[in-house]
This record gives structure tokens, sequence and C-alpha cells, in this order.
């Protein structure tokens, strides 16, 4: 396949506002700054990948602004004017700068997408995805009462959702799901808790096991997975791990001492889509399945979920619902669709979406373009 070289990346840094509040056990957002990364290479094809953080460390130890300083200062600067073989090689081009994976995975992505139009190859196809559609979920935030929840549940279900995810906290979790469950026996339903419990909660938290829920995302710390694997074997519900793994290392540590039996892949969180499909082999290969998570992302980020789940072992639908559930409008054309509860493949090259440039003008409140190697700091 053809290499790649970067010749030039643009950030362009947007703000976007949600259609609604989300509000999870760690806070409540509605406005995002989102650094929209074009990596262009010498034959002037550009590729896209996006910061899937928050303005706030709060879901990981990450921000927009912390995000944009490490891919300026570190991460481009590491990677512009190098031929690069294959998107797989930039993950260990990265490894040099400790952690910050949603900064790596925001300029990794962009290359991906580089690649497979340079390759004229959509990016599911060039990372062996097998599958045209995919299923897809909807992860719904922390409601005032039951009752709003079950309406909420009520409009998802109808509109096909194939999965249905709710956020818990202590104090909005047994009797919200209690609710959901009696309004709908058989939905295929779950709890994300975002690690707002812990192991003196193992008796609060075995009383969902009567809920036949698909799994409890993340119910102990961020940075835990020793803890997990007691939890695990005290409940029933399967464990689905989504903070605490960053890395193909951290899923490998995770199986082996039984600290979930799912696992939640975020390309952001782990580094990129190279660790992705890492993580998606090794649990493959170990019969545990996967399913994409979300970071409320533009199309862009939408995009390369949409080409992740192609692998073979998401067998659990993702959170990656249409755009129209985050957005009046996307910076994508077309934008992502779903017809009930499947989300068709794109099959055009690289991420099969075209960005909407006069939505990104509109946007956008920064925008600066990287032609150099040159920084203040060493470079290995
Ligand atoms: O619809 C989505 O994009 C998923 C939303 C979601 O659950 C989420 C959003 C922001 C941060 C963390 C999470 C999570 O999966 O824990
Ligand atoms: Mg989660």
């Amino acid at each position: 396949m053809k290499p790649v070289k970067i010749k030039e990346v643009v950030l362009h840094t947007v703000k976007m506002r949600l259609i609604a509040p989300f509000t999870t056990s760690f806070g409540t957002f509605q406005e995002k700054h989102v650094c929209l990364v074009e990596a262009i290479d010498e034959s002037g094809i550009s590729g896209w990948g996006e910061t899937t953080t928050s303005d706030e460390p709060y879901y990981n130890e990450e921000t927009t602004h912390t995000a944009v300083y490490m891919l300026k200062d570190f991460l481009i600067p590491r990677i512009i004017h190098k031929t690069i073989n294959h998107p797989l090689d930039v993950h260990d081009m990265l490894t040099f700068v400790r952690r910050n994976q949603i900064a790596k995975s925001a300029i990794e992505t962009a290359i991906w997408d580089v690649f497979a139009k340079k390759n004229n190859l959509p990016l599911s196809e060039l990372i062996g995805g097998m599958k045209t559609e995919i299923e897809v979920g909807k992860s719904i935030g922390i409601q005032e009462s039951p009752e709003k929840l079950v309406e909420k549940v009520g409009e998802y279900v109808k509109e096909g959702f194939r999965k249905i995810k709710v956020k818990i906290a202590p104090g909005a979790d047994l009797d919200y799901i209690e609710a959901v469950r009696k309004a709908f026996p058989d939905a295929p339903l779950m709890a994300d808790a975002n690690s707002a419990y812990t192991l003196n909660d193992i008796e609060h938290l075995k009383k969902l096991d009567q809920y036949n829920l698909m799994m409890i995302e993340q119910p102990l710390a961020h940075d835990d997975i020793i803890d997990h694997a007691t939890l695990q074997r005290e409940i029933q519900t399967p464990i689905c791990l989504d903070e605490s793994i960053h890395s193909l290392e951290d899923a490998r540590k995770a199986l082996q001492l039984g600290s979930c039996r799912i696992i939640n892949i975020k390309i952001g969180r782990v580094g990129g889509l190279g660790e992705a499909i890492r993580i998606h082999d090794l649990c493959r290969d170990n019969g545990v399945p996967v399913w994409c998570g979300g970071m409320l992302e533009t199309g862009i980020g939408r995009a390369h979920n949409i080409a992740l789940t192609s692998l073979s072992n998401f067998t659990i639908p993702g959170d990656t619902a249409p755009s129209s559930h985050y957005w009046d409008e996307d910076i994508i054309e077309p934008e992502v669709t779903m017809d009930l509860g499947i989300i068709q493949v794109q099959s055009g090259p690289g991420i099969g979406f075209e960005v909407n440039r006069k939505k990104l003008e509109q946007l956008t409140i920064e925008k600066e373009r990287i032609t150099t190697a040159e920084t203040p700091h060493p470079i290995p």
C-alpha cells in the first residue's frame, strides 16, 4: 500500500452545543470545544480526526485544551514530514509521550483517514471490517425522575435502538432501573455508573442482579481493575470496563484478573484506532465481546466509531447514535442516520463522509496551521 507523509496539520477548534444537556455521575454537559484535526499529505489529501474529550477533566484527565497543547508541542512535531508506511505504526511513534491518549488518537485517526483515502479504501475495509451495517444503542443521561427516564426509554425503544444504556449514580439507581424494567420487561438494558461506587457498595450493587441487565459499566474507580475483579466474583451482572482500559496491556491484565466480562472500546481513550483494533483482537481471541463507546462526538469521531464497529467481535450494539441525537446540524455530509437501530457502514474512501466546510467555518473559534516539526521541546 502507498505510504503517506503529512506536510501540514490544521487544528480547527470548534464550539459545539448539544441539543440537550447530558448528565452523568461526574457532571452535566451541554457545550464543548472540539479540536478537529485535519492532516494533509503531500498530495493534498485531507484526513480528519477529533479530540473526543470535553472541556473539563472529569471523565479522564484530559481536556480539549490539554489535547491541543499536546498535539501542537509534541505529537504533531513527531509525525510531520515522516514517511508513514502504515497507520498501525503511528501508535508506537507517539509512545514517547506518556498517556494523553485522546490527544494521540486525534492525530492518529486523521492519519488513518488520509491513508485510507490515499489507497482508495473505505476505512472499515482497510481495518478488515466485514460488516456492512452495525447495530446501535442509546446512552441516556441521568433524568430528574424515574418516570421521566421511562418516558425517554419509551421514545428510544420505539425509534428502534438495540440497546438502552442508563446512566446511574448513588441516589439515582435502583428505583430508576426498576421503573424501566417494569415498563420494558424485555428491553436490552444496561447501566453505566462512571465510577460512582466503591467496594463498600457491594450489597447495594448486588440488588441490580434482579433486573437482568446486559452489564454494568465501570461501577468502581476510574483507575481500578483489582476491586472490579472482586466485585465481579460477587455479582451476577457482567461488568464492562470503560474508564479503566487505556491500552492493550490494560485489557490483557483486566481479562487475566477477571475484572470484567465485556469491554467498551473507545478509540480516544485507548490512544487511537490501531490500539482499538488490537484490543478488539485480544478480546475476540479470549471470547470476550466488545462494543464501541461514545464520547458525544461530532460526525468525524462518529465516522471512525462506525468503521471500527464493522469488525466482527463488536457483537454488542455501541453508543454510536445518529447525528440528530446530538446536534441541530452535524459538521459532516451526509449526516449519520439510523433506520430502526441500524447504521450503514460507509462505502466511500476513508471515513466516507465529507466535512461541511461552510458549517466548519461558522463553528470555528480558532484555527492553527502547523507545517514544521519545530517545537520548543526536544523530540526523540
Ligand atoms: O452517546 C454517546 O456518545 C455516549 C455518551 C456516554 O455514555 C459518555 C459520554 C461522555 C463521557 C463518557 C460517556 C460514557 O460512556 O461513560
Ligand atoms: Mg461509560
